[in-house]
């Protein structure tokens, strides 16, 4: 729970607010059942109507200011539970941004959105009541136990004996509680990943006519999620009855004894309305710490989970002495014996890499799939930091780098074309805001997109729904394109990015590229040959080893699998023309 006080220290105000409402409140509704009874003793008894009527003002403005009470109390709740959830969720979406892949891997997609909707949520609703309750009803408790004890000792002797039993139903049902909640947001976890999985590859379970399959699956896994639920709530709600059957044979026995103490006028019958209205509200009060007691487990877990992802060390931070400054001009990257594995994977993806690109050239990466490509790339802008060597930009090692400063200069576009939600504008000025029109009309027109984007009926302000569904894979992979253009950047990287163009348009895009981008250093992930021809350095990869390197020529002549790929991709009369 340490979270919660942490992020309620920054209301303080506000919590100070809310527990003077809960005293307010708390006063006036212990203070009514006094007058109540003086009422009836000394009023009712003695026929004293001037005492009667004034007695009744001072209830009437108990009222009052218990209702005032009331509402501040809600409304501090409100403002103070809403706001540490939103401080919650904005920090973890922080915090998940600075995550790199391995820990997101680690974590999972679908975990972390339910860690930052549900268990927040779950603290919220925790907050709510803990403020509204958790506050008042101690006070409720030690006050108006003292004014039962006060007004008859002997009957109080009868509450006591319930007490212990109403203990020891909470603390069974609290501990109990704990694994359940924690199995059934783990449930949760499981639920949301089937859903996310199934809405993103709604086309693929359709064309295997697996439907069936994946409702099952989903099935199950809501089972699951609903068994440990109505544990949970079954469990929750089991106090309540057993509660008030406490609480019935408890009145009875109360009213029996009563009824001997007033005949033998040990008793008031002032005294023992106001004893029952104490009583009352001790219990009640008593009852709702109880709730606020069995909801702690659950919201214990939920803080857990959410504390596990803030505590998270991002693996790819800045070094202390990281220089912000880099040399504006970027002359070169090298790759300086650079081996790869990944953090749970057993064996090396890339072994012994070395090369160099420098500014104006194009280095081409082709290779079996499977052979690396695509994880030597995600070296340059830190995606993941090497194992062995190092990755140099001019001289300077990446880690050594300042990280955003870093990413600033590299323009990626990635093997799968991720777009967002809103405008095509948005997607490519996601590259850089404050681009001009004309550079944002320069780089769509660059990247081949400028065409079918003018017969969009909206054109730039066309909208992309959720997960671009309304594009093409072409249309989709140019505007990634594009949105990388906009930034101007000196390093440009390429995964596999030109893969769903037709071979016209392919070859169009790549003549742009060539006349437009002539001083940054262009490094292209490709699997077909026609695609990197031009390339002035071709690296071919073999299960992560350098197989080699040349030019388009060079490697026909000298590399046996490139010459392979090559085979297998032109024809006959482009090969002979080489050889
Ligand atoms: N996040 C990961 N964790 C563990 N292993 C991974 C991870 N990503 C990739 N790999 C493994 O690393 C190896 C190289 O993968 P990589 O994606 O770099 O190949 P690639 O040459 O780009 O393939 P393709 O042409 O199919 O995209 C593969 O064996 C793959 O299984």
């Amino acid at each position: 729970m340490k979270l919660i006080l942490r992020y309620l220290k920054r209301y303080k105000l506000l919590v100070l607010l809310n527990f003077i409402s809960v005293f307010g409140f708390a006063l006036t509704e212990l203070g009514i059942p006094t007058v109540i009874s003086m009422m009836v003793d000394d009023g009712v008894m003695q026929q004293d109507k001037v005492y009667l009527l004034r007695m009744g003002g001072l209830i009437a403005v108990m009222s009052v200011v218990g209702v005032l009470g009331t509402i501040l109390l809600g409304y501090c709740c409100a403002r103070i539970s809403t706001a540490v959830t939103c401080d919650i969720r904005n920090d973890l979406f922080e915090k998940v941004q600075t995550l790199s892949h391995q820990e997101m891997n680690q974590m999972g997609v679908s975990s972390l959105i339910t860690r930052t909707s549900n268990d927040a949520l779950q603290i919220m609703n925790f907050l709510n009541v803990i403020l509204r309750t958790a506050m008042l009803t101690p006070v409720m408790i030690v006050v108006s136990f003292a004014l039962v004890i006060m007004s008859s000792v002997k009957l109080s002797l009868i509450i006591a004996a319930t007490v212990p039993f109403i203990i020891l139903g909470v603390v069974v049902v609290a501990k109990v509680s704990g694994p359940v909640s924690e199995k059934q947001q783990t449930a949760l976890d499981g639920l949301n990943r089937i859903f996310k999985e199934n809405l993103t590859g709604l086309r693929v379970i359709r064309a295997f006519n697996n439907h069936r399959r994946e409702t099952e699956r989903f099935g199950q896994q809501n089972r699951q999620f609903a068994a440990q639920s109505r544990k949970l709530f079954t469990l929750m709600t089991s106090m309540e009855p057993l509660f008030f059957l406490l609480m019935n044979i408890a009145a009875l026995a109360i009213y029996f004894t009563a009824s001997f103490m007033i005949d033998q006028r040990l008793l008031q019958v002032g005294k023992l309305i106001a004893f029952m209205e104490y009583l009352f509200h001790a219990m009640f009060s008593m009852m709702l710490f109880c709730t606020v007691f069995m909801m702690y487990p659950r919201a214990n877990i939920s803080a857990k989970r959410i504390e596990a992802v803030m505590n998270m060390e991002p693996g790819i931070k800045n070094a202390d002495a990281a220089q912000t400054e880099t040399s504006d001009k970027i002359e070169k990257i090298t790759f300086d014996h650079v081996a790869f594995c990944y953090p749970d994977g057993e064996e090396a993806v890339l072994k012994d890499i070395s090369f160099t690109a420098r500014a104006g050239e194009t280095v081409a990466i082709i290779g079996s799939t499977g052979s690396g490509k695509s994880t030597l790339i995600q070296l340059i802008p830190r995606f993941y930091d090497v194992t062995e060597g190092r990755v140099l930009i001019n001289d300077t090692d990446v880690r050594q780098m300042d990280v955003r400063r870093l990413r600033e200069k590299i323009g990626f576009v990635s093997q799968k074309a991720n777009l967002f939600s809103g405008t095509i504008e948005e997607n490519i000025r996601f590259g850089r805001e404050d681009a001009s029109e004309e550079e944002m009309i320069r780089a769509a027109k660059i990247a081949q997109a400028y065409d079918f984007i003018m017969e969009k009926p909206g054109q730039f302000q066309e909208r992309i729904v959720e997960g671009a569904g309304n594009l093409s894979g072409g249309q989709k992979q140019r505007l990634s394109i594009a949105r990388a253009l906009i930034r101007q950047p000196q390093i440009y990287i390429y995964d596999d990015s030109f893969s769903a163009l037709d071979l016209k348009t392919d070859a169009r895009l790549r003549k742009a590229l060539k006349q437009e981008i002539t001083d940054a250093i262009v490094i292209i992930v490709a699997q077909r040959v026609s695609t990197i021809l031009d390339a002035d350095r071709i690296i071919v990869l073999d299960e992560g080893r350098v197989a080699g390197m040349g030019r388009h020529e060079e490697l026909l002549r000298e590399c046996p699998l490139y010459y392979e790929i090559a085979a297998s991709q032109l024809s006959e009369e482009e090969l002979q023309h080489v050889r």
